[in-house]
């Protein structure tokens, strides 16, 4: 199989050039694996069009060494799913296994794969991936699901649909307005001090929109987090498909990953209790279920945004923020039976249709991209797996 050894130099620290040549190349040269080639990434895009370069030129299995964050892996996985090179299609299947060394900021991929624990060496935890890449196939590489979100216009519109993909994360409300600003904020602000500014920012904001929650494929039902099972059971309200009214304060999916940075652990259950099969588990939180929430006013969402930073705080605390519940008055308890704050589903997909007056509702964040919902139109998002072992991307764990 050859393997393709690829590095983003700008991303995170700017150290990955620096590890390549101390650790990775070291490595592979010891375990007698002679890349067919070895690239820094010189411009956003670059490393997808190496991938497609070599599939290209030579449609066979292909390993990729890839040291960036999830920005690069998704874009490679985004620009061969949505066009595939030529010699791939025609071979009707290809299979692209990546051993990934963490470069980036977050790496919410390498962190959820490798969950990262005190002891651990800094220079050993990076190449957990590679040395399972070196001990296969004793260990096959873990195939990934992927989330496609669909930007669907009005009907009758002229532009065509575009689709997203997601190998980590898909995202409305809160996280896609943070991302959004975020980047705006980038020329005056290149530190990482730019996404706080942008989460207080939206913390406030509520989401005029309906979502609809679809099946998961292998149990025909959408699930839901049950904490003091902990355990999914089929969700009271499916038909199969659930629907759910906002406002939304958050609304975020996540396919192969618990968390989105290594301590932010948003959706614990997709390591604990991993979904069979291609499966979305979605983090909501809409104000409305909140028992002080009475008339919307700036007051109300003022008070209810202190609630979301606890909930997004608790996240933090190992996924504590699953047992949060409302008491009568509206505060936040871990105590008694009453409506849990965080509505934490697997399904098969969802559908987020944004009110035409809430332009930050339009927003959808995948894997870090942020896409604008065309007006009158809706996005919808699905999970999917590969079809076999051979087929699709997959990660050396
Ligand atoms: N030489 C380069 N100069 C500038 N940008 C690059 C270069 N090579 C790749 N890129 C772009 O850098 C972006 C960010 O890279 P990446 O996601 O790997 O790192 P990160 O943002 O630091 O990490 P994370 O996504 O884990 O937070 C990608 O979108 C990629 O297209």
């Amino acid at each position: 199989m050859p393997t393709l050894v690829i590095y983003n130099p700008a991303c995170g620290d700017r150290t990955a050039a620096q590890f390549f040549s101390t650790h990775v190349l070291p490595l592979l040269h010891s375990a007698a694996i002679a890349p067919a080639a070895v690239h820094a990434t010189t411009h956003p895009g670059h490393a997808a069009a190496l991938v497609a370069a070599q599939l290209d030129a030579d449609p066979a299995p292909l390993t990729v060494v890839l040291g960036s964050g999830d920005g690069t892996l998704h874009e490679i996985i985004e620009a061969l799913t949505n066009t595939p090179p030529a010699a791939v299609r025609a071979a009707a299947a290809f299979q692209l296994a990546f051993a990934l060394v963490p470069c980036g900021t977050a790496n919410a991929l390498y962190a959820a794969l490798f969950p990262p624990a005190p002891a651990d060496d800094p220079t050993e935890y990076r190449l957990r991936s590679l040395r399972a890449l070196l001990a296969a196939p004793a260990a096959p590489a873990r195939p990934l699901a992927l989330a496609l979100t669909t930007l669907v216009p009005p009907p009758r519109a002229a532009a065509p649909a575009h689709t997203a993909v997601s190998a980590v994360v898909a995202s409305t409300a809160l996280h896609a307005s943070i991302l959004a600003d975020s980047e705006a904020l980038r020329a005056s602000d290149p530190s990482l001090a730019r996404f706080h500014t942008a989460a207080a920012q939206n913390i406030a904001r509520w989401y005029a929109a309906a979502a609809t929650l679809l099946p998961l494929r292998a149990s025909g039902a959408v699930e839901r987090w049950d904490p003091a099972a902990r355990a999914f059971a089929p969700h009271p309200h499916g038909t199969p498909t659930v629907d759910v009214p906002g406002p939304f304060a958050y609304f975020l999916s996540v396919v192969n990953v618990d968390r989105l940075e290594p301590a932010f652990r948003i959706a614990p259950a997709a390591r604990v209790d991993p979904p069979r099969g291609a499966a979305l588990d979605v983090v909501i939180v809409r104000p409305r279920r909140d028992p002080a929430v009475e008339l919307d006013s700036d007051e109300t969402r003022a008070a209810f945004a202190e609630k979301l930073k606890a909930v997004l705080g608790a996240a933090y605390q190992d996924g504590a923020h699953l047992l949060l519940r409302y008491a009568e008055d509206g505060s936040l308890t871990t105590e008694g039976d009453g409506p849990l704050v965080v509505e934490y589903v697997r399904c098969g997909g969802w559908e987020w249709e944004p009110d035409a007056i809430d332009d930050k509702a339009h927003l959808v964040c995948a894997d870090g991209d942020i896409h604008e919902i065309p007006k009158g139109g809706k996005a919808t998002c699905n999970a999917v797996a590969p079809k076999d072992e051979n087929s699709g991307f997959a990660v050396y764990v």
